[in-house]
């Protein structure tokens, strides 16, 4: 695990998480947390149901903000962009409606025809949907709109929480493409998820959390052995 300090760390990494510690409703929720995340690389947040993932992606994206440490940004703070666990989508629009919406609230330059829209919803095999009511999308059709309307933000962080929950192989498969070509253009993905299979095949670099702490973090590009194993052994370890 890198916990780079110096001055010039930062140049190498998108996100320097130090120290960092949040207290909700009294009780210590993040617990001196430090992570270092590199630029351009996909890096999973995996840990049990309430070891604090969300809110550790919270922070790092200043939903919220820190009682102790310090988070650094290569870029602008305000340059990531967020897919939160839950879809919000205005379900009694279509997809196209939804996006022209959320284009409207980002400030997004979409315009009549938008080849980002178009490059996106067919790579995510969503543009046969888009002028579908939301109502009658599956869960992984919204998943995969919410995806889109994440994607059109064009920042060069991007934060995804539970992306491929409750989705099917196939959309999975879709979503794992779209994540490798953001990787490719040179952007950086920290997601969160419970889909080890899935974190195992995407991520460059694992952080495993548990009751607030890092536990252990994983080079996920020289690690041969099983996600899930893995896991259960470090929670094991620490009961
Ligand atoms: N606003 C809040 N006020 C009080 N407690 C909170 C708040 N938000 C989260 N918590 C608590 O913090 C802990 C961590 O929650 P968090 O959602 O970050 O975990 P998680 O790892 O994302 O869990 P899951 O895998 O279930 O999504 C939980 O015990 C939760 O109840």
């Amino acid at each position: 695990m890198v916990h780079p300090q110096s001055a010039s760390a930062i140049e190498r990494y998108a996100i320097l998480v130090s120290g960092a510690g949040k207290t909700l409703n009294g009780q210590k929720i993040i617990n001196n947390v430090s992570l270092a995340v590199p630029r351009n690389s996909i890096y999973a947040i995996i840990g049990p149901n309430g070891a604090g993932k969300t809110t550790l992606l919270r922070l790092m994206n200043g939903l919220l903000t820190l009682d102790e440490g310090t988070i650094r940004y290569a870029n602008d703070e305000h340059q990531i962009a967020v897919l939160l666990e839950n879809d919000y989508l205005f379900e009694a629009k279509t997809g196209r409606e939804n996006i022209r919406d959320f284009g409207i609230y980002f400030s997004l330059d979409l315009g009549q025809s938008s080849s980002a829209v178009d490059r996106y919803s067919s790579l995510l095999q969503l543009d046969s949907a888009l002028d579908n009511k939301v109502a009658a999308y599956s869960k992984g059709m919204k998943r995969k709109l919410s995806l889109l309307v994440t994607l059109l933000r064009n920042t060069p962080i991007l934060m995804l929480d539970e992306l491929t929950s409750g989705v099917d192989p196939e959309s999975r498969r879709v979503m794992r493409s779209v994540l490798n070509q953001l990787k490719e253009e040179g952007r950086t993905v920290i997601l969160t998820s419970h889909d080890l299979a899935e974190v195992q095949k995407i991520s460059d670099w694992i952080t495993i959390l548990n009751g607030g702490t890092v536990v252990e973090t994983i080079n996920n590009q020289v690690f041969e052995g099983d996600l899930e194993q893995r896991l259960f052994d470090v929670l094991e370890g620490i009961k």
